[in-house]
């Protein structure tokens, strides 16, 4: 049976009143299976970090709910028993402090003497290219993340929420960060829930994916059955269906049709064949083209 880091059920989050009333999170379900990385998808303002805060107990819900462990964050005194157990990087790593690097990562040991590794702390500073002696209130945006992220990572919780946990990062560190979360979290059974907008490089090491479009969840589940889901097709000849549930976007040329379809593409294949027509070539999306299809899709119904 699958168990759950982190759930949230029908999860809103308003803020301000009347007209000027934002709902930045609005019904929200989601199940982040213990032990997976879950890449959490979204245009800017999607509510992706307001549900990440939620999480921590930063911010109240409006209404529905939000369980970490089955423990719920906004409520005394499981919210500590929530915030033993989880890692945070959040977005705003505004570090402004006088302190080191090394300094920052002592204060740190102090509050988890159960779980925290030194030799941990110096392996992400290590990789990541982190100077020990770097004070943080000189240090660039890319140096905050890293030692943020050090901070978050030596805890060796059972779940770490990390939240645009690539800022500033060049592409040689970035790399090295997705092969250390790969190798020293998931090893270890824990759980990483992130929000990002670095699609091409989440679709490397999440197993499971959402989603969010304006506060609510557009898609969610493990990245396999999620790509296998989507299917572009050539296809040229025969008339073809005008309109079918599973298409999401067509797109006409000269010489073919371009057809990208949602859920069953076999079927849909079988339907073009059917109907006489003769499919050029049928290929995978990429994590990248999915998002893209969906949010253009959403936001075409809102339009509507
Ligand atoms: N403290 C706040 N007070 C008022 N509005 C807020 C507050 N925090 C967030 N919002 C609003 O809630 C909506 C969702 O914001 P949120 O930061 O959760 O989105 P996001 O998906 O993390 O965006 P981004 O990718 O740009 O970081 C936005 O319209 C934002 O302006």
């Amino acid at each position: 049976m699958t168990t759950f880091a982190l759930q949230t059920h029908s999860l809103v989050k308003t803020y301000g009143t009347g007209r000027k009333q934002i709902r930045a999170v609005d019904g929200l379900s989601l199940n982040v299976p213990e032990g997976s990385i879950y890449g959490l998808l979204g245009r800017n303002s999607a509510g992706k970090t307001t549900t990440l805060r939620m999480a921590m107990g930063l911010a109240r819900p409006t209404s529905g709910s939000i369980e970490v462990f089955g423990l719920n964050p906004a409520q005394d005194p499981e919210r500590v028993k929530v915030l033993q157990q989880v890692g945070y990087v959040p977005e705003d790593k505004a570090l402004t402090s006088s302190l080191t690097v090394h300094k920052l990562l002592e204060l740190n040991r102090a509050f988890y003497p159960d779980t925290w590794s030194d030799a941990l702390a110096r392996k992400v500073c290590d990789r990541l290219e982190l100077p020990f002696n770097t004070v943080l209130a000189r240090a660039s945006l890319g140096n905050k993340t890293k030692a943020a992220l050090a901070a978050a990572i030596a805890q060796r919780s059972r779940l770490l929420i990390l939240d645009e946990p690539t800022t500033g990062l060049d592409p040689v560190v970035l790399d090295s960060l997705l092969r250390l979360l790969v190798e020293d979290c998931t090893a270890e059974g824990r759980t990483i829930f992130l929000s990002t907008h670095q699609l091409p490089e989440i679709e490397q090491i999440a197993d499971h994916i959402g989603i969010m479009d304006r506060g609510k969840v557009l898609l969610e589940g493990p990245l396999d059955d999620i790509r296998a889901s989507f299917r572009r097709f050539t296809v040229t000849g025969a008339a073809l269906p005008a309109r079918s549930e599973s298409i999401l976007s067509t797109r006409k040329e000269a010489h073919a049709t371009f057809y990208v379809v949602q859920r069953n593409p076999e079927a849909f294949a079988a339907e073009l064949t059917r109907n006489g027509a003769e499919i050029l070539d049928s290929s995978p999306l990429s994590l990248n083209e999915i998002f893209l299809e969906l949010c253009r899709t959403a936001e075409g119904r809102e339009e509507a």
